[in-house]
């Protein structure tokens, strides 16, 4: 709960990392990689002690699904398995409050790298209407997961641990807009989506690679994750 001592820095990185992901894309510094309908993706290039970390920036809209639906499919580890293909094993080692959870993720190994496992805190908070970060939007939720440490999951160097912050940034539009009192039907949601990663991949990994992977690999995830909560919610009523 608020008084976890972890508290002052999920509320801190989460708020940073929403604004992080509201500023503009400044063709400057980001650099366009891949583009597929709605979905545009970005990267800096960024080395750490020689290691590729290249931040990456989506941007997708999608039509079908509201933002809590999508930053709750993203949260929640019952259903982590169904759109992640890059896992051998999730773990959720401590519940930090009902909205943060401490996950330990195990990452099938990509040739030639070495195996390498996650160990982070993962948050879900709805941004409320007064916040001006919310805009006009119908309802903004966020997901943030960062990396953190946990007695139960030491870097025993078994694995490579990668060190991640990520956001997940949605926000729900009513298009066209719909009278007063009038129901909203699933074609009208109109959701923005703006997905934020830092990860350093902790450990040697030829830049080569881990470029082809992350090219690879982040526009078909998005594109996967977004159709995997449409139609898994498409016959339910609207969760907002
Ligand atoms: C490629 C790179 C960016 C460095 C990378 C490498 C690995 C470790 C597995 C791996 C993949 C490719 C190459 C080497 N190791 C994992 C991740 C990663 C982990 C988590 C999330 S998440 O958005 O929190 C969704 C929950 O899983 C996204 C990305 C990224």
């Amino acid at each position: 709960a608020m008084t976890h001592p972890l508290w002052p820095e999920i509320d801190r990185v989460t708020r940073e990392q929403l604004s992080y992901a509201q500023q503009d894309v400044d063709g400057g510094i980001w650099q366009l990689f891949a583009e597929e309908g709605e979905m545009k993706m970005y990267r800096r290039e960024l080395e750490e002690d020689g290691l590729v970390v290249d931040p990456l920036k989506a941007v997708h809209q999608i039509r079908g699904a509201s933002a809590h639906e999508m930053a709750h499919h993203f949260w929640s580890p019952d259903v982590r398995f169904e759109w992640e293909t890059t896992l051998e094993q999730v773990t959720v080692l401590d519940r930090i409050s009902e909205d943060t959870l401490l996950f330990l993720q195990l990452h099938k190994r990509v040739w030639p790298t070495a195996q390498r496992d996650a160990l982070f805190w993962s948050h879900i908070r709805e941004i409320p209407k007064s916040d001006p970060a919310n805009c006009d939007a119908h309802d903004t939720w966020i997901v943030c997961n960062k990396s953190s440490e946990h007695p139960d999951a030491p870097n025993d160097g078994k694995c490579v641990r990668v060190d991640l912050t990520i956001c997940f940034v949605c926000q729900t539009f009513i298009d066209p807009p719909v009278a007063e009192g009038e129901s909203v039907s699933r074609d009208n949601l109109l959701t923005k989506i703006t997905y934020c990663s830092v990860v350093n991949p902790g450990g040697w990994a030829p830049a080569s690679v881990l470029r082809t992977v992350y090219k690879r690999e982040y526009p078909k995830f998005l594109k996967r994750f977004t159709q995997y909560v449409i139609d898994k919610t498409a016959d339910q009523p609207i969760a907002f």
